[in-house]
């Protein structure tokens, strides 16, 4: 059986967990909550069969199999590099983190110090093992439209250019690279650096954000061009409950990736 903790336990966190219930070989032993929140964290996790137990930091003795981040970006610094640096091998939900200068490089040379490994999980979107085949042929052009419904870009910079409440047809609320992207909407566009970190990179990799007053999904299209031919991917996801702005698919992808390296077979 492996141990995980989880760091952040709101919609994804849940989700997962709820899931997690029906795998025999994955166990989550504890979550890491914000401070402050632990009494909030406890009353979601009372009606799992084994609540894990709730935290604020990895004890210093902790060695679990598999840290798993589905918090936000300022996790990354505050759990992630710590427990990489401790040998824990740690999966990342939150990629669009990765689009601060410098921090690509601050993971790696904390893996490396702790002989371990960081795994950038594809959530919301699929198609990453292709793309980033493709990328070993070289890529020539990568360019992502997210398009959420107009409630999903609440309390982000899309308030600053248009109004949300009234939209009445798409609009779009980001042109720019997929770093900007990632910087500005921290918790709408880890998609566009997840794909650029398997393609062209943040810089390379144009991004569109759209509001849309009329869609009742999360659409994140992209079209990639080079030497192995051309792929286009559009996926329609169900948005979650308990988080607009979060597809239900980065639920499943969280559970697959844990799950690949419990089972004897790993897709
Ligand atoms: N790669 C992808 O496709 C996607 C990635 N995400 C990322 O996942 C994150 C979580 O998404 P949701 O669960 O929907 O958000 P949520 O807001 O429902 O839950 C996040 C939880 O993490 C906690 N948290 C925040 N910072 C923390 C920290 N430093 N330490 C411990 N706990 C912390 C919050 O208190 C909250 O309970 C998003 O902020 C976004 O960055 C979300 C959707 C798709
Ligand atoms: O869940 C989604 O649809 C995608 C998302 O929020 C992100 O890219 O950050």
């Amino acid at each position: 059986m492996l141990h995980i903790t989880m760091i952040g336990c709101g919609a994804i966190g849940v989700g997962v967990l709820e899931l997690l219930e029906k795998d025999p070989q994955l166990c989550v032993d504890a979550v890491i909550a914000s401070a402050g929140s632990e009494d909030l964290v406890r009353q979601r996790l009372a009606s799992l069969r084994q609540p894990p137990q709730v935290l604020t930091a990895l004890p210093a003795e902790a060695r679990p199999d598999l840290l798993v981040e589905c918090a936000g970006h300022k996790a990354i610094e505050e759990h992630v590099l710590p427990a990489l640096e401790r040998g824990i091998a740690c999966l990342i939900v939150s990629v669009g983190a990765l689009s601060e200068v410098g921090l690509v490089e601050r993971l790696e040379a904390a893996a490396a110090r702790g002989n371990t490994r960081i795994e950038l999980l594809p959530g919301a979107i699929g198609g990453i093992d292709a793309l980033s085949a493709a990328k070993l042929g070289g890529l020539d052009s990568v360019a992502y439209v997210g398009r959420k419904p107009a409630r999903a870009w609440k309390h982000t910079p899309a308030e600053q250019v248009c109004d949300l409440d009234t939209l009445s047809e798409p609009t779009v609320i980001f042109e720019g690279s997929a770093r900007e992207a990632a910087r500005l909407y921290p918790k709408n566009a880890n998609v566009a650096a997840t794909l650029s970190l398997a393609g062209l990179g943040l810089d390379r990799t144009r991004v569109t954000l759209i509001a849309d007053p009329s869609s009742e999904e999360n659409v994140h299209q992209f079209a990639a061009k080079g030497a192995f031919g051309g792929f286009e991917m559009s996926l329609r996801g169900k948005p979650l409950q308990a988080n607009p702005k979060t597809s239900a698919l980065t639920v499943y992808s969280v559970v697959r990736a844990l799950g690949n390296h419990a089972h004897a077979i790993s897709i």
